[in-house]
């Protein structure tokens, strides 16, 4: 397959990660916990040394690590957020939280969130607990909150203020977003008696690509403090199917509150599938109910590209631009978002049908047409951008697939359903150059070669995959995963390497209902 999207439905371990040993590894051994900052430091050394008989972190509350997916939204996003279905499905790519709870004597949380460059303390005894606890405002672990209270974020914005004061606008725009998001779920879920804690996050998601950062960071957020405040049970392999459902309910409601500390009005479509991963069909009629979702857990291989136009855009824009379309233009707005949901459930019969053959040329050219005509729509909501049509028009000429934007839009990403056989555009390559004697070239080299020159990004991943995974306690192959080596890691290959990603059944744990 010429692809470079498969379902992980199918291959339960598609993670990609290094198979050699020899990836050099940070040689700091500094504990974050100042119990530790006592213990002789480990010699330069580029191995890492075994646990046994060695004490790095209190037992009590060992280091731990959870991790979510990235999304995409194959059809629907934008339609979504105005009560119509969308079909969205989990990516290997996915973010990393580890929480390293420090000595009692120490009274601070600490974000250490280095992919987007946000470093900062709070002193716990100072926060707003009053507000948040008290009897009007207090919510329990298992409420399903499906507004932001006002007067809650209010109490907040003295502490937030102090974020990153320096930072450049934008990069404090992003710094903003992700720590009040963290701090709305820490004083809603925790107490002025709450362990001292340091967050690290680190993710292989491209930020504000479309591809589901914010909704994945808000699942590590949730998942990590129901843990910690023991709301959670398992997972364990031997979980019945309902309570495993549960645990996923749980948190899928608070990433939902973190989510609307980043975007506004989310519609729940990204934490939903960051949570349970595979893939879903989702529709939230009314935003005082939960959604209704169904979880597609046999969703085909379908052969996809997945490609970054490198465009940042801001997911709370696009929503918020198609909303005032929808307000100037009532009848013509609902008759698009119409169309986008016929779309969506006739692709969720299509795959459903025990007929439905994704090799078959019929079958993906049925399918690909309504990728063409879902991106025409979103085109016509205002969500696309220059770069997103000429990628579309790159891939259009070379006769591979179809394509459509994914995500918010405004730049971003863009999916393309390959086609099985890919058509040869004669009017291209090395015909162009009065070569047509020659073979024609492989069109999806050529495009490959486009795209790279062109700056666009390639991503490898898999669809369908895991939702929120657990290594508790963060220790793979007999040996503690340091915060600092977390920090420092490289890249993706770097952190799903330390992490042990896709090393399912050994380390890390899934809700699987
Ligand atoms: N690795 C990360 N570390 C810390 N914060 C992050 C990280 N990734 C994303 N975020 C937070 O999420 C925000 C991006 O959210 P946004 O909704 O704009 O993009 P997205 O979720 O990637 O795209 P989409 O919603 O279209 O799928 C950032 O501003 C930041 O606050
Ligand atoms: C644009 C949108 O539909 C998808 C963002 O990934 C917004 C949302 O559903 O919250």
């Amino acid at each position: 397959m010429n692809g470079s999207v498969t379902n992980g439905a199918a291959k339960p371990n598609g993670v990609r990660h290094a198979t050699n040993g020899t990836h050099a590894r940070p040689k700091s051994r500094e504990s974050a916990d100042d119990t530790h900052r006592d213990a002789p430091a480990v010699a330069n050394t580029s191995k890492r040394i075994p646990m046994h008989g060695r004490k790095e972190s209190n037992p009590l509350a060992p280091p731990f690590i959870v991790s979510a997916p990235g999304k995409v939204i194959v059809f629907g996003e934008h339609a979504v957020v105005h009560g119509k279905a969308a079909i969205a499905a989990a990516i290997s790519l996915r973010s990393y939280l580890l929480v390293t709870t420090l000595s009692k004597s120490k009274r601070t949380v600490s974000l250490k969130f280095t992919d987007i460059g946000l470093d900062h303390t709070w002193n716990i005894p100072d926060l707003p607990w009053k507000a948040f606890q008290h009897p009007t405002k207090k919510k329990k672990y298992y409420d399903m909150v499906t507004s932001l209270d006002p007067d809650l974020v209010e109490a907040m914005q003295a502490h937030i203020a102090n974020v990153s004061p320096d930072a450049k606008p934008e990069a404090r725009k992003i710094h903003i977003a992700a720590a009040s998001s963290f701090l709305y779920l820490f004083l809603s879920l925790g107490s002025e008696l709450s362990p001292p804690c340091i967050y690290a996050m680190r993710s292989a998601i491209p930020i504000a690509a479309g591809l589901g950062s914010s909704a994945s960071i808000s699942v590590c957020m949730s998942a990590a403090l129901l843990i910690q405040c023991r709301a959670l049970s398992g997972p364990h392999p031997d979980q019945i199917s309902h309570e495993a459902e549960e645990q996923l309910e749980r948190i899928n409601r608070w990433a939902f509150v973190g989510e609307m500390l980043i975007h506004g009005t989310p519609s729940g479509v990204d934490n939903t599938v960051a949570t349970h991963g595979r893939a879903v069909l989702f529709q939230r009629k009314d935003y005082s109910k939960p959604p209704a979702v169904k979880i597609l857990r046999e969703f085909p291989e379908l052969p996809l590209l997945l490609v970054n136009t490198r465009q940042p855009k801001s997911t709370s824009a696009e929503v918020t631009k198609v909303a005032a379309l929808r307000q100037r233009h009532p009848t013509v707005a609902d008759g698009i978002l119409d169309s986008i949901d016929a779309i969506t459930r006739s692709v969720h019969e299509i795959i459903s049908d025990e007929t439905f053959d994704p090799q078959s040329e019929e079958s993906i050219t049925h399918l690909g047409e309504l990728f063409s005509i879902n991106h025409a729509l979103l085109t016509a909501l205002g969500v696309s951008h220059p770069k997103l049509e000429r990628l579309r028009y790159l891939v259009d000429e070379a006769g591979v697939g179809w394509t459509k934007l994914t995500g918010a839009g405004g730049g971003g990403c863009a999916i393309t359903l390959l086609r099985p056989t890919p058509s040869i555009n004669h009017s291209t390559s090395s015909q162009l150059n009065g070569e047509a004697a020659h073979e024609p070239e492989d069109p999806m080299r050529l495009l490959e070669q486009k795209l790279l020159d062109e700056g666009f990004e390639r991503y490898e991943t898999t669809l369908g995959g895991d939702g929120v995974g657990v290594l508790y306690p963060a220790i793979v192959d007999d040996v503690e995963i340091h915060q600092e080596e977390f920090l420092t890691a490289e890249g993706r290959q770097g952190i799903e390497e330390l992490v042990g990603a896709g090393r399912d059944g050994e380390a890390w744990k899934y809700w699987r209902p």
